[in-house]
């Protein structure tokens, strides 16, 4: 860590004092002051960037956290300090004041005496965290709205306040916009080993390859950072110390290229309406990610692209459960037929993934035959408890296998049925946010609305006898 002279000496002269005090040689303690006006009580960490002190405000009777660091151009640390006080937003850190002397300057900030987010969220409800990576999420997004961009947030760079709100923290490698302009590479020069090990692993790829960090940057690392909170692990997988100290640029590289292959990790353990903002948040292009933070936070605070969907396509989803509850209303109850027993977990997922094979080799067959009530019926059953194992990813194939398959059929049946088939290719699609998938199914299903006008708002269940049901 690149400490100056007079860090340093202010950081042992506080040592001295602590020192003293703890013996009860209190007379011997000369306060450390800084512009004659905080007074330093208490270490409370230290990062590449300086270090931080709980300290007293003399004037206004209040304690703050102080942070002291090297003065490198006193002009930079002039505006990025008026920049800094500038923005206010209830989950960004307050700054009160901000000043520089000889080689040192400092950040007078508000005291934020709770947790950080990572200590926080370990024991928390996936619902509670995902309520206060919100709560960050808007700290970003303000600070973005001024043109400024975090560069290094993680979960230990967010603390709770005492109302218990989040508030994003150590803007340090914060850099104004309009000086990110352009090729400047990312900072990530020395002091690699385990801070920036810390930070790799929040990095989007193209920081990884050395350029300098954005808003979509920030936008990468947040939702890394959510993504791991919800699931125990990195996306990406960890961050060895060892690999970036064996050869920094090389393990750097072969990051950027994991996140850029995908897939990522963890994926069941994050709630499903959360998962698709959070994966197009990770895209390995810029591009591909959220325009602004807002628009992310929107799209975790909505509930996802599934639920706008359920808007706009409602009639789609309707006639899908009319349909399924239609089938679980004939079918044998266990008094009729042999009785279903009750089966534990592991026998009912065995069972569940049986069921959907079944629905798909039904599907196929029908097709085959040119029945187009089986291939109905067998996309109803299939897609309905394929959904309810999580197995839509298998099923979606033979859904769009079908509906292109009777794409050009004059059969009324037929066309009935690939649009079912494209409307269960839609879902799936912006649910897993794939957009060569959703366009084609919206072809699809402009393509069977357009020659003979437009279908039956909610199709029948045809076909099904009382206990044809597997
Ligand atoms: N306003 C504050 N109130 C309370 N604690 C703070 C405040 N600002 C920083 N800290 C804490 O002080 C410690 C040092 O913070 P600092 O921002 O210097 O570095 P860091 O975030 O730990 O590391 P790095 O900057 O290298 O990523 C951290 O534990 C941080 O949570």
């Amino acid at each position: 860590m690149k400490m100056s002279m007079l860090e340093l000496s202010i950081s042992l002269a506080f040592e001295r004092a602590r020192i003293y005090r703890s013996a009860g040689i209190d007379q011997f303690v000369r306060e450390v002051c800084i512009a004659d006006r905080f007074v330093l009580r208490d270490r409370i960490g230290e990062g590449s960037f300086g270090t931080v002190f709980l300290a007293h405000d003399t004037e206004l009777d209040r304690e703050v956290a102080v942070k002291v660091m090297p003065l490198d151009d006193p002009e930079v640390a002039e505006r990025e300090g008026k920049m800094l006080a500038a923005l206010e937003h209830p989950n960004v850190v307050r700054i009160y004041d901000h000043g520089a002397r000889d080689d040192y300057r400092w950040l007078v900030l508000e005291l934020l005496d709770g947790p950080t987010l990572r200590q926080w969220a370990m024991d928390q409800d996936p619902a509670t965290v995902v309520a206060r990576y919100l709560e960050a999420g808007e700290g970003l997004d303000a600070a973005h709205r001024r043109g400024l961009v975090h560069r290094d947030f993680k979960a230990d760079n967010v603390r709770l306040n005492h109302a218990g709100s989040a508030v994003v923290l150590d803007f340090g490698l914060a850099r104004h916009g309009e000086s990110l302009a352009g090729d400047e590479p990312s900072s990530l020069g020395d002091g690699r080993s385990t801070v920036v090990c810390g930070t790799v692993a929040y990095l989007a790829p193209e920081c990884l390859r050395g350029r300098a960090g954005t808003e979509r940057g920030d936008q990468f690392a947040f939702c890394v950072s959510l993504w791991e909170a919800l699931s125990g692990e990195n996306p990406f997988g960890p961050v060895r110390p060892e690999e970036l100290d064996t050869d920094f640029e090389r393990a750097m590289v072969q990051r950027a290229r994991a996140i850029e292959a995908g897939p990522v990790r963890g994926s069941e353990r994050i709630p499903r309406r959360l998962r698709a903002a959070l994966r197009r948040g990770m895209a390995a292009l810029p591009g591909d990610r959220w325009p602004t933070m807002a628009r992310l936070l929107e799209e975790l605070r909505e509930g996802g692209p599934l639920r706008r969907h359920a808007r706009t396509y409602g009639a789609a989803l309707a006639c899908v459960t009319v349909t399924v509850s239609l089938l679980v209303a004939i079918a044998p109850s266990p008094g009729e037929s042999t009785p279903t027993p009750v089966r534990d977990a592991a026998q009912g997922r065995a069972a569940g993934a049986l069921e959907t094979e079944e629905a798909m080799r039904a599907a196929l067959d029908g097709l085959d035959r040119g029945d187009d009530d089986v291939v109905y019926q067998a996309l109803v059953r299939g897609v309905s408890v394929a959904a309810a194992e999580g197995r839509e990813a298998e099923f979606v194939g033979v859904a769009v296998h079908v509906a292109s398959s009777l794409e050009a059929s004059a059969r009324p049946s037929a066309r009935e049925v690939a649009l079912l088939g494209w409307h269960i290719a839609l879902l799936f699609a912006q649910e897993v946010d794939d957009g060569a998938l959703e366009a084609r199914a919206q072809a699809g299903i402009e393509g069977q609305m357009r020659p003979g006008g437009a279908p039956r708002p909610a199709p029948r269940p045809v076909g099904l006898a009382a206990g044809e049901r597997r």
